[in-house]
């Protein structure tokens, strides 16, 4: 991708949001996409005509189509790696092999589940899920979203080593109706395999007899996890060409399929498997993944935006914003072109958020008044997740709307304090609820954004090699102790008397 790609559109005349819906009265139907339940509005972004034209040239020289089938033909498009990302076949796009793959091991997966529905373990209330990062967020946010009321079994994800984690999960768990999943796609995560040993400690300190049978692997290193101690009749592997934060569809979805049941699991696969047809058949300009894409690098590129940010309206997708920051920070948050020469532009933003209307009384000053630009995203539900007053749903959604138009419009004052400059661009998602299905198209197109972002910035998004110093360096801080690094890290060693 030549640098000059956003010197183009950076040369095109910059207009406002209110001159845009001022000189097109159809902006807002053609910058909405209807799309799995999910009403994408655009409308309040910059994209106009003449960015959505660069934008269009930028894609057809980034060779945006080829690389979209890529991505569900199982060619290579994790080059430093030298693999596919296959997450997609795991809910039925993608090469026919994968696919069939994905399917026995799901067939296996709810062979186990059913197993333990009629006693297999024994009288099982409660599942301790352990993972951390890909391994955790995906079910950590699915169970929060979806598992509320329905759950079939009491779920508890623990990720951090901070074993105040662990014990704050387990203290209403009866050791002896509890089942560990252990999910770690490497099954070398020292923080997971950690976690792990002091549940196994747990049940046996509780008298539980062979508490290490009552352990399932959710893994795509099923030797590692034999090694480790797991019978293989209680392992769920999964496909090694799935990415960490790509893998919420495979096993490591077993708390989800098991807590919210296999109907529940199907419907979120066929969810994301809709916007996944969506995403591969539509034409970029009526293509929601990649119509968020452009705006995205719009901000990023051209206005230099650092950060943006995405406020759930909805208490149940409270934890959208962890998830995604995984997701597209993890992913695009590199300084390198796929081929390895140097980045000559931004990578990813830094994704931040929170919950509404929660965030509206903490920190969208800054968003309204601030320096800084920062393209917000609104997710709401038309439907409450609650039978309380409909007045509690109401004002959310007439909250959520306000922010978006406050944003936009601004008002203004002769006194600084108290003027908004407006032009301040957001989007907004409103769904018709928040179901299984609704949760696996969102995901999915987060998933698609992320990588259209990723092709347009010439990276890779599906390595992170990022992360590897610090735990190199964290082992050896464990193995020597406070000796050959810097002097500022050996003091901290040695007055924590590590
Ligand atoms: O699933 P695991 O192999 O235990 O890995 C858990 C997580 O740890 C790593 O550090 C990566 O940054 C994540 O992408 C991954 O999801």
């Amino acid at each position: 991708m030549p640098q000059n790609i956003w010197n183009d559109i950076a040369a095109i005349p910059a207009r406002n949001l209110a001159q845009n819906f001022a000189e097109d009265t159809g902006r807002v139907e053609k910058l909405t996409v209807r799309q799995s339940n999910i009403l994408f509005d655009f409308s309040k972004t910059h994209l106009d005509d003449a960015l959505m034209a660069a934008f269009e040239a930028a894609s057809a020289k980034a060779n945006l189509s080829e690389a979209r089938e890529k991505l569900f033909s199982g060619s290579i498009v994790n080059p430093t790696e030298g693999r596919a990302a296959e997450h997609t076949a795991e809910r039925g796009n993608g090469a026919a092999p994968q696919v069939e793959m994905a399917k026995a091991l799901q067939a296996r997966m709810r062979g186990l589940i059913e197993a333990i529905d009629a006693g297999a373990m024994g009288d099982v209330k409660h599942v301790l899920h352990i993972g951390i990062g890909g391994s955790a967020l995906g079910p950590k946010l699915l169970i929060d979203a979806l598992g509320r009321e329905d759950s079939r079994y009491d779920v508890k994800i623990v990720s951090n080593v901070d074993a105040a984690a662990l014990a704050e999960a387990v203290k209403y768990m009866d050791p002896h109706k509890t089942i560990v999943a252990v999910a770690s796609k490497t099954f070398t995560t020292t923080e997971t395999l950690m976690n792990a040993a002091s549940a196994i400690e747990w049940m046996k300190g509780a008298g539980v007899e062979d508490a290490e049978g009552r352990v399932i692997a959710l893994t795509a290193s099923p030797d590692k996890a034999i090694e480790w101690g797991v019978d293989e009749s209680r392992i769920l592997p999964f496909n090694e060409a799935v990415g960490g934060r790509y893998s919420l569809w495979c096993s490591i979805g077993f708390p989800v399929a098991i807590g919210l049941g296999w109907a529940a699991y199907e419907e979120l696969l066929e969810g994301a498997a809709a916007m996944d047809r969506h995403f591969r058949t539509s034409e970029f300009a009526v293509n929601a993944p990649v119509l968020a894409a452009w705006a995205d690098l719009y901000y990023a590129q051209v206005k230099q935006c650092q950060t943006r940010a995405v406020f759930a309206y909805d208490e149940r997708l409270r934890l959208l914003p962890d998830y995604l920051q995984q997701l597209e920070m993890e992913s695009n948050g590199k300084s390198v072109t796929a081929s390895g020469e140097p980045l000559p532009y931004n990578s990813a933003p830094v994704t931040w958020g929170g919950v509404g209307t929660d965030a509206q009384h903490a920190v969208f000053q800054l968003l309204h008044q601030g320096t800084h630009i920062i393209p917000v995203e609104f997710i709401v539900s038309k439907t409450p997740g609650h039978d309380f007053d409909p007045a509690h749903h109401e004002t959310l959604l007439i909250n959520c709307f306000a922010q978006g138009a406050a944003l936009m419009t601004g008002r203004k004052s002769d006194d600084g304090a108290r003027n908004y400059a407006g032009d301040r661009p957001s989007s907004t998602l409103l769904v018709d609820d928040v179901t299984p299905s609704v949760v696996g198209a969102l995901i999915a197109f987060y998933e698609h954004r992320t990588y259209v972002n990723a092709v347009l910035l010439g990276i890779n998004p599906f390595d992170q090699y990022g992360v590897e110093l610090g735990k190199e360096i964290a082992k050896a801080i464990a193995q020597v102790g406070p000796s050959g690094f810097d002097p500022s890290t050996m003091a901290l060693i040695a007055e924590a008397e590590l």
